[in-house]
């Protein structure tokens, strides 16, 4: 009879709703591995977009090892994450209300629950007296109470969700933004510097943004449970309120001491199971390469070896779980007859009515739950803070790995500050790089004493390198595999930043302003971004205008510099650049080449003054059709273009029907669409033969482009003007091993098919 419980369900009031009604699909509470599973990663894009990079991050960073269950780390990071959305954002006053809206809703919830507590006494009591009429007011009045009740817990559901998701969303675009700030993610996925970044974007933000709201207002419900129904049984009999005091504070202790093991088997599944999903994601990418090495085998065992890591974790996440329910459990039954019993003899010896009894269980239930709220909510808790360590930690490196990159510095500043330019920005042990926006046009791009390391082993890829790019003279960079061709593209386009020296970029980055860019960079892959040829032609010196599929494409083949007031002027001004051996080529480069401090200093004060005047980017308008039909035509698309029956705004999964020598191709219709000045092309015409290849770098050279390109081939040395050869760790042409790093530059002519055949090897 104590035991009998009227109300319905969704109304029992003060329950843990965090295991009930409050989990809206794919929130992640625990078992952590019986939710969401881990999205995969979408480094897919970013190893388009940057090729050569290192091998995505799918084996775990260190923190796979164990979660951080240390307090000290988990609580700092709680904070960082959850503050910022209600103090800081734009939103933060209608955020704030808005809380406050929810919070009086559950305000709310609580004042149904003791209104039925009072209720379900009256009820049993006027069951127990045979008061008819009592009793069918009673009815009447629960009837009522229930109309009342139920909007203000759906409502307060409804509202407490669409607060989740507002925040959510404002968090994942801060995320989103760090992480593309400055290129972060570049850096997140060349440095491998934490696992499965996207996963904790997508899925670990709005697992936060969820449980932290949830959990603060279950836990402000509970206090408010705890206040209002401690006075219902402490009025009842004191010495039961005791007894349950004591006996959910030491439930708690002991629950934290059997779940804790749970924080970090959760964080580890997290990470299993994303791993297992990047693992197919990858199959899927490279389809066609696995098929050719008929690799199934292989990734199905990869497969089936990640996926043993998931199961074993979560078998091992089971018995955890386990282990802390049987105490749950014992713990919530073992005290369901303790108020009943305590309170009967009360009832026996007249001294309470017999509605009390059921009251008081209730307000025993109530405060028992509301005092455990760590022994019932345990999994969930343990879930949470593996959330927190997870997005916690990819917050520090987002922040951390901001301020290791190259540095750029501030021309303005620089112009101000020193008339020796490149002496003041080159910091030592440091690559600086200086965006010159008002170029002399005598050069457009300027390395200096460039030294450049392989980051793991700390080995000399390139020593003390010093040379100009002058408009209309183009150069070759040549060498050994792996003797660092490809990282003096990533250098100057800001993604490498092991070594030292410096460079000045004249031009407006390409890919950072709608319409402006100057310098252009073009891997090997092209990026092929989602959405109709006319995105694929418009990227990225138009993506913002072009289809929206194509902007959310991300980044690549558009990298960085900056501004540039100059014209398109780009006619010879020669100036070949470079040097020769050892240790006075430097001297002799910088001399021959654009002169290194006084120009720097003259652009530098361009620079300021171009600043000063406003943006002095060259913006360029954008291509008509017919343009971009006569750019296919020229890099001989046209047959594609007809394909799709002359239909620029035709969608097609373009990535995979293009063949790699169509993919090159359409990577120099955009180069040709947006005419940079200068345009570094890794090994940009390998997969074409030599028709197509001599037909685009004479395209390149009518549109008046500038070009710097990396490859192998012989053939290329006839498109040159001069030659960068990389001797790695070999020898040079004719001199004697010039040691690791050793480089030299000749002129392209000097280049017979012979010599450079000789030289590759
Ligand atoms: N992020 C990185 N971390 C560690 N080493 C790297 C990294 N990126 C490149 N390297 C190493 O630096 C060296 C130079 O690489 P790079 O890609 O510049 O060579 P390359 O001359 O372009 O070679 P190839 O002709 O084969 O394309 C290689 O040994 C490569 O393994």
């Amino acid at each position: 009879m104590s035991q009998c419980r009227p109300l319905p369900p969704a109304l029992r009031p003060g329950r843990p709703f965090l295991a009930t009604a409050r989990r809206p699909a794919g929130l992640p509470l625990a078992p952590r591995s019986q939710q969401g599973k881990q999205e995969g990663p979408s480094s897919a894009t970013l190893t388009e977009a940057a090729p050569r990079a290192p091998a995505a991050p799918t084996v775990l960073s260190r923190k796979q090892e164990g979660a951080s269950t240390d307090l000290s780390v988990i609580l700092p990071r709680l904070k960082k994450l959850a503050l910022p959305y209600w103090t800081e954002s734009d939103e933060r006053v209608s955020a704030r209300w808005k809380l406050a809206g929810v919070f009086a809703l559950t305000l709310g919830t609580t004042g149904v629950s003791v209104l039925f507590n009072f209720l379900n006494r009256d009820f049993f009591n006027a069951l127990s007296a045979k008061d008819q009429a009592e009793f069918a007011e009673i009815l009447v009045k629960f009837l009522v109470a229930i109309c009342a009740g139920i909007p203000v817990y759906v409502l307060r559901d409804y509202y407490q969700s669409k607060l989740a998701l507002e925040w959510r969303q404002w968090l994942t675009e801060r995320l989103t933004a760090e992480y593309f700030y400055d290129r972060t993610f570049y850096q997140v996925q060349a440095g491998a510097l934490v696992d499965n970044p996207d996963q904790r974007i997508a899925v670990d933000a709005r697992a936060f943004t969820d449980t932290a709201l949830t959990f603060s207002l279950t836990m402000f419900n509970a206090l408010i449970d705890l206040i209002s129904f401690s006075g219902i049984l402490y009025s009842i009999y004191p010495p039961l309120f005791g007894a349950l005091l004591v006996y959910s504070i030491g439930g708690t202790a002991l629950s934290i001491y059997i779940g804790k093991p749970l924080v970090g088997l959760n964080f580890q599944q997290e990470a299993q199971e994303a791993n297992f999903r990047y693992g197919l994601v990858r199959v899927r990418e490279n389809a066609e390469s696995i098929a050719f090495y008929g690799g199934e085998d292989n990734e199905r065992r990869l497969l089936n070896s990640r996926l043993q890591g998931a199961v074993d974790n979560f078998l091992e996440l089971l018995k955890a779980s386990r282990n802390l329910q049987f105490f749950t459990s014992f713990y919530r039954f073992v005290i369901q007859i303790l108020p009943a019993a305590v309170v009967a003899p009360l009832f026996f010896r007249g001294e309470i009515e017999f509605g009390v009894i059921n009251q008081s269980a209730s307000a025993f239930n109530h405060i028992l739950t509301d005092v455990s709220l760590v022994v019932y909510q345990f999994e969930t808790i343990a879930g949470f803070s593996a959330v927190v360590d997870r997005l916690g930690e990819f917050q520090e490196v987002l922040e951390g790995s901001r301020s290791g990159g190259t540095a750029t510095v501030d021309p303005v500043a620089l112009a101000a500050s020193t008339d020796e330019p490149e002496a003041a920005a080159a910091e030592e042990g440091r690559i600086t790089i200086t965006d010159m926006p008002g170029t002399s046009g005598r050069s457009l791009l300027d390395i200096r004493d460039l030294t450049l390391r392989v980051p793991s082993s700390g080995a000399t890829l390139v020593q003390d390198l010093t040379l100009s790019v002058t408009p209309g003279h183009s150069l070759l960079i040549m060498g050994p595999s792996g003797a660092g061709k490809t990282s003096i593209l990533r250098t100057v386009a800001g993604l490498w930043n092991s070594g030292s020296g410096h460079i000045v970029r004249h031009g407006q980055p390409m890919g950072r302003a709608e319409g402006e860019g100057d310098i252009f960079f073009v891997p090997q892959r092209p990026y092929v971004v989602l959405g109709t040829l006319r995105d694929q032609l418009l990227y990225p010196t138009w993506a913002q205008l072009a289809g929206t599929q194509a902007a959310e494409g991300g980044s690549a083949e558009g990298a960085s510099s900056s501004g540039d007031s100059s014209s398109s002027g780009h006619s010879t001004s020669g100036g070949g650049s470079g040097s020769s051996g050892d240790g006075s080529r430097a001297a002799s480069a910088a001399t021959s080449s654009s002169g290194s401090s006084s120009s720097g200093n003259t652009a530098a004060s361009d620079a300021a003054a171009g600043s000063i005047a406003g943006s002095g980017a060259r913006r360029r308008p954008l291509p008509s059709d017919d343009e971009l039909r006569q750019a296919l035509h020229t890099v001989q698309l046209s047959k594609l273009l007809e394909r799709i029956g002359g239909n620029l705004d035709a969608v097609a999964d373009w990535a995979s029907t293009l063949s790699l020598g169509e993919q090159q191709r359409l990577a120099f219709a955009r180069v040709l669409l947006a005419k940079p000045n200068l345009v570094l092309m890794d090994e940009s015409t390998s997969a074409l033969d030599t028709r197509n290849e001599r037909l685009l770098y004479q395209a390149l050279r009518d549109a008046g482009v500038t070009f710097v390109s990396v490859g192998h081939r012989p053939t290329l040395t006839q498109f040159h003007d001069s030659v960068l050869l990389l001797h790695g760790s070999g020898t040079g042409l004719d001199s004697a091993d010039s040691g690791p790093g050793g480089w030299e530059v000749r002129p392209a002519k000097e280049m017979t098919l012979e010599k450079a055949l000789d030289y590759m090897g």
